[in-house]
């Protein structure tokens, strides 16, 4: 296994570079760095556009287990006070990736020291925050040739402490869809509001609308969110806007749910549109499939995971999050795992501190597991 010290300036030279979806250039070729390291005598490497696809040849070729990892970063400004802060202006690793990818390297690291019984296919992917990569790397010619059997992948959990594994059989990760909406009407004089459709003053009652959905259209019993994470318009205090812009997400238990959901937003845009003499237009971006744990394969690796002395095994409850990851379950059975980093800043917050103890820890027992196969 790589040295604790190895895998922590891997991953703070990750975290100084994120990038945004396809975009991971810089991200990319220091991946293929690292692995141009690695002994070579079981290893095929193939970029994919900003990812790249890594498959280790077993002693027994007849199985191949794939491992994911997400290499993209977020529009966030970092407030940590690292030494090794993100160095590109307005974006961070705030979703733990360099955490995703270090973890990855160390494992890839090790399996091209000691030979797998099993193949391994290793998925760096872009673009998990949008709009999305997974769905188009399980469809390249690279991944049909090296289709694992099955599937991994974890994700950081800051409210976890280090050394837990938190997962379910089922349903982990909601149905996603993002939202894109926008206002055109009349702009004018401040002072002459009679004349103007003012879509500062539409985008705000659309906004207050939206939150109704989930709390009056979805049944209490199952689960939705509509959460606004953008709200534009206008460009001067005195002038009346004549256009504005609402984006946000849409999560759901059912894909039923995601339908009511959207059907409801078109009915109120519709509402907009005669109430305030404006028209407006709907774009739904990126749709990601639910994280589906696989029954069998899932409940293996719980058994695995609570045979082992080093892991605090955790039932979690299912979230909210969205995860493309749920493409691959779609197609192959497997599962996604929650790793513990204990942070006391959450996902997608300016200063996420996840605790590096963690990478080592989930470096050793993903070895352990996928050598267990
Ligand atoms: C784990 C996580 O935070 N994933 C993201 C996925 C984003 C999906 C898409 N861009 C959207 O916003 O709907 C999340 O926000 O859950």
């Amino acid at each position: 296994m790589l040295p604790v010290n190895q895998l922590i300036n891997i991953r703070r030279d990750l975290h100084q570079i994120p990038e945004f979806g396809y975009q991971e250039y810089k991200t990319q070729k220091y991946l293929l760095d690292r692995i141009s390291e690695m002994s070579q005598k079981w290893l095929k490497v193939k970029t994919w556009s900003t990812g790249l696809f890594v498959h280790v040849k077993g002693v027994d070729s007849h199985k191949t287990i794939g491992y994911r990892a997400d290499i993209d970063g977020l529009p966030i400004d970092e407030q940590t006070s690292y030494d090794f802060r993100s160095t590109h202006e307005g974006a961070m690793h705030a979703c733990g990736h360099d955490f995703h990818m270090t973890i990855a390297l160390g494992v890839l690291s090790y399996f091209a020291e000691h030979q797998p019984s099993c193949n391994l296919l290793f998925v760096f992917q872009p673009a998990e925050e949008g709009p999305g990569g997974a769905k188009q790397m399980l469809e390249s010619a690279e991944f049909i040739e090296w289709k694992p059997d099955k599937m991994m992948a974890l994700h950081i959990a800051p409210e976890q402490p280090v050394g837990t594994i938190a997962t379910k059989t089922g349903l982990l990760f909601a149905n996603t869809s993002e939202l894109f909406i926008s206002l055109k009407g009349k702009g004018g004089h401040a002072a002459y509001p009679h004349t103007a459709n003012d879509m500062v003053v539409a985008a705000s009652h659309l906004v207050t609308q939206l939150q109704t959905i989930v709390a009056r259209n979805v049944n209490p019993l199952d689960a939705g969110v509509v959460t606004i994470g953008v709200i534009k318009g206008g460009t001067k205090q005195n002038i009346i806007a004549d256009s504005a812009v609402i984006e946000g997400t849409i999560r759901t238990r059912s894909i039923q749910t995601m339908k009511v959901i959207k059907e409801r937003i078109e009915a109120m845009t519709k509402g907009l549109e005669m109430g305030f003499e404006c028209s407006v237009s709907i774009d739904y971006g990126a749709n990601y499939c639910q994280v589906y744990n696989d029954e069998r394969v899932t409940n293996e690796f719980i058994e695995f995971a609570n045979k082992h002395e080093s892991v605090n095994l955790v039932i979690c409850d299912e979230a909210m999050t969205g995860e493309d990851f749920g493409y691959f379950l779609e197609e192959i059975p497997g599962f996604m795992f929650w790793l513990g980093v204990d942070s006391e800043y959450g996902l997608h917050d300016a200063r996420l501190d996840p605790k590096e103890e963690a990478i080592p820890f989930a470096v050793k027992t993903i070895i352990d597991y996928l050598s267990s196969e």
